[in-house]
């Protein structure tokens, strides 16, 4: 076996880096594994070193070093070079969520990550979600999920605030996102969506958020679809209406405690595919990059992506 490593030395406000340092000195004295690496430069790389490596005849896996964002774009990378037969490709998180690596079950311990690829004897086959968006003409895939709304707005204030890098630097993202989420939660509007799944239709006038999952997890260890797995052949799409401030209030309470599926104002809908339609302009986000503020009508599927690492037992 033959790894190829793909590092984000920014990921994580520079954990990229260290983490790919503690990982390039055990295996340097390991001369029985045999291993190159490649540093992506700048927003998007990830995506091109992937297709590279996946024309290379002399790999057997991709394993990425970075967030989610990165792991994210190099798998796009990979299915977009459309190989006969698909790449591996395996993870060792160094981001600030690490939100698929809990979705998976990966240590976030970067020598731990790598001994699950190192000892793994079979390739996992996980479900990835794809969409096309006939609004823009767009299709991508996501690894985590693909929110509108409410958490969408908050990964966009989230982004575009100045003390971002600091406060990651400084440990402190958490705080900002919270102080971010409840400025959104009195601010953000609601808006119209109209759900099809298999058979039924609804239609939601009022909506605040909807987050379609492919994992449990979003932002960072909440639990949006608790039932979700990656390697299930589904995807779990919910949906909460602003209607009185006490129960918004309440439903947001129930998202950060991770138990809003449990609640009486959620909407849940599950499928290997989903369409739904959302008017007026909406924040959006996929695996925490924003496709910008627009109409979106959507149809979510699923698709398949096969790991070379051995998951952690939840
Ligand atoms: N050298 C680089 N400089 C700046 N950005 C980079 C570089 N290499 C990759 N990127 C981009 O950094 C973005 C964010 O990476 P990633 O999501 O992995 O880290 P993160 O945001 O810190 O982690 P998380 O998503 O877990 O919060 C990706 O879009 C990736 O393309």
């Amino acid at each position: 076996m033959k790894y190829l490593f793909l590092v984000n030395p920014c990921a994580g406000g520079g954990k990229g880096k260290l983490v790919w340092q503690q990982v390039n000195s055990f295996l340097a004295a390991k001369f029985s594994i045999r291993f190159d690496h490649v540093v992506s430069q700048y927003a998007g790389h990830p995506r091109e070193l992937a297709m590279q490596a996946a024309q290379r005849t002399d790999l057997d896996c991709l394993v990425v070093v970075g967030g989610d964002g990165t792991l994210h774009e190099a798998i796009t990378g990979l299915m977009e070079s459309q190989q006969e037969k698909p790449f591996l490709v395996a993870y060792i998180p160094a981001g600030t969520s690490n939100d698929f690596a809990r979705g998976y079950g990966i240590s976030t311990k970067p020598l731990q990550a790598l001994q699950q690829i190192l000892t793994n004897q079979h390739a996992h086959v996980i479900n990835i979600g794809h969409y096309h968006d006939a609004c823009r003409q767009q299709s991508g895939i996501f690894i985590n999920n693909f929110g509108i709304g409410f958490d969408a707005a908050i990964v966009h204030a989230t982004n575009n605030s100045r003390a971002k890098d600091f406060l990651n630097h400084h440990h402190l993202g958490t705080f900002s996102y919270i102080f971010k989420a409840i400025h959104v939660l009195f601010t953000q509007p609601a808006f119209q969506v109209q759900v099809k799944a298999g058979k039924q239709t609804r239609c939601f006038d009022r909506a605040f958020l909807l987050v379609a999952s492919n994992h449990p997890y979003i932002g960072g260890g909440m639990r949006i679809a608790p039932d979700q797995r990656v390697d299930q052949k589904q995807l779990e799409l919910v949906v909460v209406e602003k209607r009185h401030w006490p129960i918004l209030l309440w439903s947001m309470l129930m998202f950060a405690s991770s138990r809003l599926t449990s609640s009486h104002y959620a909407h849940l809908f599950r499928g290997q595919q989903l369409h739904y339609r959302i008017t007026p302009a909406q924040y959006g986000q996929i695996d925490g990059e924003e496709p910008g503020k627009h109409t979106f009508d959507l149809k979510l599927e699923c698709r398949s992506y096969p790991f070379w690492q051995q998951p952690k037992m939840h």
